[in-house]
């Protein structure tokens, strides 16, 4: 929880743009307000993603399973590992290794 100085609280309670987005004019405050409003849709569509991928990929580990093999498959998950790092660096990899984790669980 955030304070807000009492000078920016308009009569509804809510912090004026600029309180909000740490702008310092109201063209920086409104082109701030309608890119996060972009960020928060995109990443709606990333949770989504998430999620649906959480969904393919357990159903390939109960299906692996259910044939008698592991839940891991490690040579796969270098091939994802090598994808993330060649499109975003290190921090590619740690996200694979966050969507790894997510979708299989700790290893
Ligand atoms: O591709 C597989 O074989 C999967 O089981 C999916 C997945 C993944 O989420 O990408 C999950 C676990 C495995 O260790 C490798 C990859």
């Amino acid at each position: 929880m955030t304070a807000t100085h009492p000078e920016t609280v308009e009569k509804t309670g809510a912090p004026a743009a600029a309180e909000r987005t740490g702008a310092r004019t109201s063209e920086a405050a409104g082109l701030i307000t309608g890119a996060r409003e972009r960020i928060d849709a995109l990443d709606d569509r990333i949770l989504g993603l998430v999620q649906e991928r959480m969904a393919v990929s357990a159903v390939i580990q109960d299906a692996r399973i259910a044939s008698g093999g592991r839940r891991v498959n490690l040579s796969r998950e270098n091939e994802i590992l090598g994808r993330y790092s060649a499109a975003l660096g290190k921090p590619g990899t740690t996200l694979a290794m966050t969507l790894l984790e997510l979708c299989r669980g700790r290893v």
